[in-house]
């Protein structure tokens, strides 16, 4: 495997009439990683990833794939495969047909193309001779991936794959992919979940209203300290607020009253260590103590928030 990124893309823009989808973005996605894209609705996600699938082309920036530069043409890139807005599948056939009509058009037979192969990695054997149309949504989800790793791509594009899943079947998509980036293929997926994101991914851009908002991986994304709200149980609720309110950097948030049990405190984490020590000078024990969202959550709430407010 060449250190050749698998995705690079620089100042792309679209638009949709008056509607500027993407709005000078920047991708690196490296061989071998998962790459996460989150963002609110309608922040340019499925417009992205639809350029890499070359199901669409940018109005103006440069993409390369794989190293070699996207042209013009509507065309899927060499060695590319995934799919947005869900998989396509004809409801009518078995997924195993499915597979098999795939695999025939790239002229090859389900023995040789490893239709069984990938309805296995998937986890759906057991259902290979059942109609599509009976599938859940999740099931569903999981042939569209068995369907993109019949090519064998070095770049899968997917959107939302966790949609549907259960956590089993979520963890098990995980596993595949996981399995597929440790054997040099390059994933790129969009999801709205920041914990699938932690779980999965060794990178993620945030876009918001077509822009990237950050890039880099969840760990740099959650150690930006940047003041979270903390719910705080402690063993003499009225002494807590009243050393909350009279530390500097502590904002009570909840002021639901003096006998409210939980305290709800913004602070960033200096201002919360030195609450922690002034509760247990005082005799106060702490109880519990953590943030309201996940750091990752509140860092992604907060980025994608800014953004839509400087509109
Ligand atoms: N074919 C299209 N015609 C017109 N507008 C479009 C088209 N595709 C996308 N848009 C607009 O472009 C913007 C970005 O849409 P996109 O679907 O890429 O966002 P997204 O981040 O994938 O959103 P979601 O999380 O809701 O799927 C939105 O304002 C959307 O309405």
């Amino acid at each position: 495997m060449d250190g050749t990124l698998a995705v690079r893309a620089r100042g792309i823009t679209k638009c949709f009439g008056d509607v500027v989808a993407l709005d000078g973005i920047d991708l690196d996605v490296a061989p071998g990683r998962i790459h996460g894209l989150v963002g609110p609705n309608g922040a340019g996600k499925t417009t992205l990833l639809g350029l890499l699938l070359g199901l669409a082309v940018a109005d103006s920036g440069s993409l390369d794939i794989l190293g070699r530069p996207v042209g013009r043409a509507l065309a899927a890139p060499d060695a590319v495969a995934g799919f947005v807005d869900g998989p396509g599948l004809y409801p009518s056939l078995t997924a195993k047909q499915n597979l098999a009509a795939l695999a025939a058009l790239r002229g090859r037979d389900s023995a040789t193309a490893g239709v069984e192969d990938v309805l296995g990695q998937v986890g759906l054997t057991d259902v290979a001779d059942e109609l599509v149309r009976g599938f859940s949504l999740g099931m569903r989800q999981r042939l569209g991936l068995a369907a993109a790793l019949l090519t064998k791509p070095r770049l899968l594009v997917l959107d939302e794959p966790s949609n549907g899943l259960d956590p089993a079947g979520k963890q098990h998509v995980h596993g595949v992919l996981t399995h597929l980036a440790d054997g040099g293929t390059s994933v790129v997926l969009s999801s709205h979940r920041m914990d699938d994101v932690d779980a999965l991914c060794s990178e993620v851009t945030i876009i918001a209203t077509g822009r990237v908002v950050f890039s880099g991986s969840p760990s740099e994304l959650a150690a930006e300290d940047r003041g979270l709200d903390y719910r705080l149980r402690t063993s003499d609720p009225e002494a807590a607020r009243r050393l909350a309110t009279d530390t500097a950097g502590i904002a009570v948030v909840d002021d639901a009253g003096a006998r409210q049990e939980v305290l709800v405190v913004r602070a960033m984490l200096p201002a919360l260590d030195e609450l922690v020590v002034r509760l247990v000078q005082a005799g106060v024990a702490v109880r519990e103590l953590a943030p309201v969202v996940s750091p990752l959550e509140a860092a992604f709430l907060a980025l994608t928030e800014q953004q839509e407010s400087s509109r």
